[in-house]
Order: structure tokens, then C-alpha cells, then sequence
């Protein structure tokens, strides 16, 4: 296998009119990592302008979002309350999730109810997600990327399915177990490492679900994944595509011949980083095993999997978010 990252064009797995009028098309002629920025007007262009616009915002509004203010997991973390493996990530993010799996009318509630005494008033995942106000289109244009995203992932997930072999029911199960994803959208900001610092802006992991769409600033050597023959390489960003992670659950479909991939983020070029990873990830409630499919696919390639726990997606989450944050 070797160490560079493909290129997938997912342009016959998209509806038609869904994704290109608004997403600059993919250019095959020029497809190398880049440090063009998306052409301005794009829609690229301004998700990431919009973050950075908002990490720009003083402190105490940018706190007012805080996570505690909600769930404990949606809304503003500041610089170091991001945690991977028990170490102090360099970043400081804003994240957003699906409505409420319990209740969906809490969700985007204006007005959080508050106990009054500052606590956290929802049970994990169950509160609202809090929106900056500032700058005014960022809630507007960041909805618009979420359901391009959507439709993305969905795309990709039936192109995997495709590769896997799968017959039409067999996708329409797995499909079934993605068509109300519980997705999570991060927005990023990473200012530099502290010169001569040995740190990590955000410390190596997998990521939960199925897959995750990276969209970040186009600065090269900052986000770096393990390649299967154990090297650190760099994920560039190149212009006109997303860069795609396989999250756990897609490990335990295939029995681990569809890794999930372990990444990092080193960011000490000067300039402050945005990235906007938008986590495609299975319904609250779906139950994700080894799939007969790719037990199939990995007996014709002569590929050994293993049958790993069943889980049922939500209570994997519950578990994982529970431990990320220094409150
Ligand atoms: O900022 C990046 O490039 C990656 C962030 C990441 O890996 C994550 O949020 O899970
Ligand atoms: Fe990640």
C-alpha cells in the first residue's frame, strides 16, 4: 500500500444539483496540495473566514457560548480545555451537534433554561447548541455547509458500500443506520505553538463515527495522518477537495480492514489555522457490527478481519465525549 493519500472523485454517487453550483468543482489537472485559498466568494471561502472571524471576537463573548452554558458539549472551548489521551490540546473550537437524540425541541432553543446557579441544566447531548451571534452570517452559512455535508457523506458512504460489494439491500441496511446521522461540526481555530515549543495543537486520535469531511485553511504540514507502514505523513489540503478520515465505526463494519485512521495536528506555521471537520456519523440508535459484505470482500482479497464488540452508536459516544473536556 503505499504512503500517499488517494484522491476519490464523488461526483456519481452526488444528486444531481446538490453540492456543485455552490462547492467549486473538483479539477483534476489540479490536484496538488496548495496554499491557494479557496476562490473568495466561495462557499470554502467563507466558512472558514466566518471562523475565523468569530475566534477573533473578544473573550467574554466568545465565552458566553461557553460548553458549560449548554449540554457540556456544545458551544465555545477555550485555548487548552480540549483534552486527547489526558494531554492539553493548542486550540481553542466551537462545536455543534445533531438536535437532542431525546428530546429535538430543545434543540436551537434561544433561550437555554438556566437553573440559575450557573450549572449545567441538560443531561449530556440533550441541550441546545449555541450559536455565535457574531458575525451575524456565521449561523446562516454553517447550516448551509452542515446539509452540504450531509448529502457529502452520504455520497461517500454509498461509494463505500459500492466498493465493499454490497447488494442494493444490503446498502439500504447500512444506509438505514446513517439516514438520520447524529453528526457533530467542530470549527477550529489554532494559533501557532509557542516558538521552540515541543507541543501539539491537537494530540493524536481516531475519530468516533464513520467519516469525517475536513475542510481546513490550505497550510501544509499541520495535520498529519499514520500511514499503514507506521510514517506520520502529512494530509495537505488541496484545493477543491475535502480530506477524509474513516472514523471506529467503519473498523468495526469491516472487522478492521477499513482502519480508522490516527491523526494529529502540529500547527507552528505563523498564521492562526481554521479547520472545520464536520463528523458524519451513524443514527443515535443504530446498532454497528461486523458487516457480511465485508467479510465477503476481505475472504476474495485474502484479508483476515476481526469480529469486534458490537455497539450501539450513541452509548459509544456518550462514552467518548464524557472525557474531552477540562471544565
Ligand atoms: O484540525 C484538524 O485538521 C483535525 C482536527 C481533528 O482531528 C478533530 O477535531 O478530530
Ligand atoms: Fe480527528
Amino acid at each position: 500500500m503505499p504512503d500517499n493519500l488517494p484522491i476519490i472523485d464523488p461526483l456519481p454517487y452526488l444528486p444531481p444539483s446538490s453540492l456543485l453550483p455552490q462547492l467549486t468543482p473538483l479539477s483534476p489537472s489540479d490536484l496538488q496540495p496548495s496554499r491557494k485559498l479557496p476562490p473568495r466568494g466561495s462557499m470554502q471561502h467563507e466558512v472558514l473566514e466566518l471562523g475565523r472571524e468569530f475566534f477573533h471576537r473578544p473573550r467574554d463573548e466568545k465565552e458566553s457560548i461557553g460548553l458549560g452554558k449548554s449540554d457540556g458539549v456544545r458551544g465555545y472551548q477555550k485555548l487548552h480545555q480540549n483534552i486527547t489521551k489526558g494531554k492539553v490540546d493548542h486550540h481553542e473550537g466551537l462545536d455543534l451537534y445533531a438536535p437532542s437524540p431525546y428530546t429535538k425541541s430543545t434543540q436551537d432553543n434561544d433561550d437555554p433554561k438556566s437553573n440559575g446557579n450557573g450549572e449545567r441544566n441538560f443531561k449530556p447531548l440533550d441541550g441546545p447548541n449555541q450559536w455565535p451571534s457574531q458575525p451575524e452570517p456565521f449561523k446562516p452559512k454553517l447550516e448551509q455547509w452542515i446539509e452540504k455535508m450531509k448529502v457529502l457523506g452520504w455520497a461517500v458512504m454509498h461509494a463505500m458500500a459500492d466498493g465493499l460489494g454490497m447488494t442494493s439491500e444490503e446498502w439500504g441496511e447500512l444506509g438505514g443506520l446513517v439516514d438520520d446521522s447524529f453528526w457533530v461540526m467542530r470549527v477550529i481555530g489554532y494559533p501557532p505553538l509557542p516558538n521552540g515549543a515541543d507541543g501539539i495543537s491537537c494530540g493524536e486520535h481516531k475519530d468516533y463515527g464513520c467519516l469525517t469531511l475536513l475542510h481546513a485553511d490550505p497550510i501544509p504540514s499541520s495535520l498529519q495522518v499514520l500511514s499503514r507502514s507506521n510514517q506520520w505523513i502529512n494530509a495537505d489540503p488541496i484545493e477543491g477537495c475535502i480530506i477524509v478520515n474513516i472514523g471506529e465505526m467503519w473498523e468495526i463494519w469491516t472487522g478492521g480492514m477499513y482502519p480508522s485512521t490516527l491523526h494529529r495536528v502540529i500547527h507552528k506555521s505563523p498564521t492562526y489555522r481554521v479547520s472545520i471537520p464536520f463528523f458524519y456519523e451513524p443514527n443515535f440508535n443504530a446498532r454497528v457490527k461486523l458487516l457480511e459484505a465485508a467479510e465477503r470482500k476481505a475472504k476474495e482479497e485474502g484479508i483476515e478481519v476481526e469480529e469486534k464488540d458490537e455497539v450501539v452508536y450513541g452509548d459509544f459516544l456518550l462514552g467518548k465525549v464524557s472525557g474531552n473536556f477540562k471544565y
